[in-house]
């Protein structure tokens, strides 16, 4: 039978934490224990979880109690207890604990037999080259702004601008929800419409992703209607509706749609250092076993930073070895071509340059933005600096000019 650690972090005072972590993995398993008969011993030992182990920090003492300092603690919890569900093993794990004052949940190691009931990307980073015929360098992303309000000619003409920079994917910004004036099927429609002209008259192929909202109840059949429309990809805001929501999406074989994982909400239970769940675990690891193909969050420089280390180990648990297929790190917000250098750097080939404010602010359109960032990530493959591309690059030069 397979099992799950958890890894936590906790405060308290030095020596105290191996009662607290016994008291967390039969707290959150059968109860008791030392006080049972042999006969129930042997009958719940199977569901028993167990300290795997408790390491302190005395260099790391909390920053407003002076008696206490940091500890990591690892459990152990049987696969017997939970149904093979993330709500299941979420509850599990980090359910009345989450409450339970201090405690953040780092990380969860998933014993094979377990993440075998995970499905992962279905189409993975490969897949999703496949679809563009794209190899050996970053894509680059844009995403559709100002658009709430506006009708669908409006976003047509956005989106063909977006196109004609180059960019691989355009996606739609997450606060666009299905509207009177731009309609959810009519959007698949018309952006098809619009990139197979851009197409033909340029030879460029861009992947559109339709945000797919409303209610949860709803989402299976909408989605399940934008494949039969021939949408390309679907964002979702997962962290709103939860992962096994995004699970049940990537599952479905008549839905079978890259799936564009958006950190929206997400900031609510990551953010803290001392509560919540690092985001690694809850936008990388957890976000590709339920089936994310791309996982947006924000990078170490834009307007929206993460700490570098998270933004880091997050790239990392979406593209580790596994036996789930590798989902693409979008590192996003307030992004411009200035940065292309330290993503593709920090984040490597196998990644996506995502920006919305980096292309439309740049002053030609979104369609110079796209081409200043595809300058930008062609200058870094070639080992050249950004400043020397831009001499044969207007685009990019005027990109460096406005924003660095
Ligand atoms: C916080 S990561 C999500 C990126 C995103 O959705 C976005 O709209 C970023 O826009 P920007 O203008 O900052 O590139
Ligand atoms: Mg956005």
């Amino acid at each position: 039978m397979s099992r799950l650690t958890a890894s936590y972090q906790v405060y308290g005072k030095a020596g105290s934490f191996e009662k607290k972590a016994e008291g967390i993995a039969l707290g959150l398993t059968i109860g008791s224990w030392t006080d049972l008969p042999l006969l129930e011993q042997e009958q719940l030992k199977k569901h028993k979880g167990y300290v795997v182990s408790v390491e302190e920090f005395p260099q790391s003492p909390h920053p407003l109690k002076p008696d206490a300092i940091k500890a990591h603690i690892k459990v152990s919890y049987p696969s017997a207890n939970f149904s093979a569900d993330l709500p299941a093993i979420l509850t599990t794990v980090f359910g009345k604990l989450s409450l339970d004052g201090e405690v953040r949940l780092l990380d969860l190691d998933f014993e094979e037999g377990l993440l075998k009931q995970f499905p992962g990307p279905r189409f993975g980073i490969d897949g999703i080259r496949g679809l563009l015929d794209v190899h050996g360098r970053p894509l680059v992303m844009s995403i559709f702004k100002g658009v709430i309000g506006r009708d669908i000619d409006y976003l047509t003409a956005q989106l063909r601008q977006q196109a004609l920079g180059g960019v691989d994917l355009v996606k739609d910004d997450e606060i666009l929800f299905d509207n009177p004036l731009t309609p959810f099927e009519q959007r698949i429609t018309a952006a098809k419409q619009v990139l197979h002209e851009v197409y033909s008259e340029t030879g460029h192929r861009t992947l559109y992703a339709v945000n797919l909202s409303g209610r949860t109840s709803q989402l299976r059949d909408k989605a399940r209607k934008a494949r039969e429309l021939g949408a390309d990809a679907l964002l979702f805001n997962v962290h709103a509706y939860g992962l096994d929501v995004l699970q049940e999406l990537a599952e479905d074989d008549e839905i079978a749609l890259p799936l564009m994982a958006h950190p929206a909400f997400s900031g609510a239970f990551t953010s803290s250092p001392f509560y919540g769940v690092a985001a690694p675990l809850a936008l990388g690891k957890l976000t590709r076993y339920a089936g994310a193909d791309f996982s947006l969050f924000p990078s170490p420089y834009g307007s929206v930073a993460m700490e570098k280390t998270a933004a880091l180990a997050l790239g990392e648990q979406l593209t580790n070895e596994s036996l789930l297929k590798p989902a693409f790190p979008v590192p996003s917000a307030g992004i411009h071509p200035g940065l292309v250098p330290l993503l593709i750097n920090d984040f490597g080939i196998d990644s996506i340059i995502n920006a919305g404010g980096g292309v439309h602010g740049h002053p030609d359109g979104a369609a110079g933005g796209g081409k200043a960032f595809r300058q930008a990530v062609d200058a870094v493959l070639q080992n050249q600096t950004l400043e020397n591309a831009s001499e044969q690059q207007p685009e990019l030069k005027t990109a460096l000019e406005l924003w660095g």
